[in-house]
């Protein structure tokens, strides 16, 4: 038996716990939650076979009453001895994509974010459209493309035209990006005809992840109008491979920002669900970005009711983020576009200047909140790093 020692200060303490896909040498992944420094193999210490799969949908979708009551199981088990067979340091174990995505959706939820690239995709134009105080604006990305921290991502090639060129060309991207986001994974599903209301939000969500939304800004910028972002985001989503329970969350809720006009009501909340989570992005090992989740305007809860308001179903493992984070500081920025406005201000990193991502760069998205304890929960991190295109 092993008892497993959980430093004072981690983020992964009793109050955090998140789940994920793990594999050791050898073996066949499967469910584990996250403790200090060790990862515990969920079927071999609790004997229940939804562990024993290769993502955490089968347990998703047992529900909020199942959710809660492993929760306090796991938070026994880690009181005293636990099997050795059933523990592993974390640094032995390969972390694999938690989640089976069904269908994935991208908001737009922060107002620094969607004014600063309003200034920027539409200098002619104000730069809040007329709904975006009124609805979660967003669009349907693609499930297929989600892939965990780590993978390396292949430079996407496509149509450009930049405003000055007259007519478009085919190439690799020249204006490769990313976007801090949270994103959040649907426990149980709601049926098609139905609307789930705010209030459903932490019954129906089972945790959040860390989102890097890679944008191909050039291609994005000649074929979205009017239908919205397709090719230049669609090659690839990174996510982290701890899923950090909706429940673990509770201590870093706040009010979102005043939100005026008033919503319609289906969009308002007794008790909002602003969070209060600090992000931070590292560029070649250097953090030049500090992204605050609690000025988010739209609460994660908000963007769930206006996603199933129409009566679209959904589905345990839809995944739904909630946009580029930025605040109002320029070192608040969740996208290079912003931080470098447009490529014209470059950012110093590693000695060089930077203004979109070069073949070799990597990228690193943490992030911490406040937990139930007193200190701070961890989401570990999103990586990335850039391979050049294929010829
Ligand atoms: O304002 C635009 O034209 C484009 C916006 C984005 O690319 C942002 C997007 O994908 C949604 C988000 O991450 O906030
Ligand atoms: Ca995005
Ligand atoms: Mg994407």
């Amino acid at each position: 038996m092993t008892r497993i020692d959980i430093p004072r200060d981690s983020l992964f303490g009793k109050d955090n716990l998140p789940y994920g896909v793990f594999s050791v040498a050898g073996g066949e992944p499967r469910v584990g939650v996250r403790a200090g420094d060790h990862v515990v193999d969920l079927a071999a210490a609790l004997g229940d076979d939804v562990f024993a799969r290769s993502s955490l949908n089968a347990f998703m979708a047992r529900g909020y009453d199942f959710w809660t009551g492993t929760r306090r199981r796991i938070g026994d088990l880690i009181a005293g001895d636990v099997p050795d067979a059933a523990v592993h340091p974390v640094s032995e174990v390969r972390l694999h994509l938690p989640v089976e995505i069904a269908d994935y959706v991208d908001f737009y939820a922060s107002e620094h974010h969607a004014s600063n690239l309003g200034r920027l995709f539409r200098p002619d134009a104000e730069p809040l459209l007329p709904n975006w105080k009124h609805l979660p604006v967003g669009y349907h990305g693609r499930a297929a493309t989600v892939v965990v921290s780590g993978t390396d991502i292949v430079r996407p090639k496509g149509q450009r035209k930049a405003p000055a060129e007259t007519e478009p060309t085919f190439g690799e991207c020249r204006r490769l990006d990313i976007e801090a986001e949270l994103g959040f994974l649907v426990g149980t599903g709601s049926p098609l005809g139905s609307a789930v209301p705010a209030a459903e939000f932490s019954r129906r969500v089972f945790g959040a992840v860390l989102v890097n939304d890679w944008s191909a800004r050039d291609i994005q910028a000649w074929e979205y109008v009017p239908l919205g972002p397709f090719l230049g985001k669609s090659f690839a989503t990174s996510i982290s491979p701890w899923v950090v329970p909706l429940q673990a969350l509770q201590a870093a809720r706040v009010p979102t920002p005043v939100q005026d006009p008033r919503p319609l009501p289906y969009l308002r909340e007794d008790e909002p669900w602003g969070l209060d989570i600090d992000l931070s992005v590292s560029w070649n090992g250097e953090e030049v970005s500090r992204p605050p989740y609690r000025t988010m305007y739209w609460s994660p809860a908000q963007m769930l009711a206006h996603l199933t308001v129409n009566g679209a179903s959904t589905r345990t493992g839809d995944l739904y983020a909630s946009g580029t984070i930025s605040g109002p500081e320029k070192a608040q920025r969740g996208a290079f576009i912003e931080l470098t406005w447009g490529g014209k201000e470059p950012v110093r990193v590693g000695g060089e200047e930077r203004t979109f991502l070069e073949d070799g760069d990597e990228v690193v998205i943490s992030a911490t909140a406040p937990g139930a304890d007193g200190g701070r929960i961890g989401f570990g991190e999103v990586r990335g790093r850039i391979l050049p295109a294929v010829s």
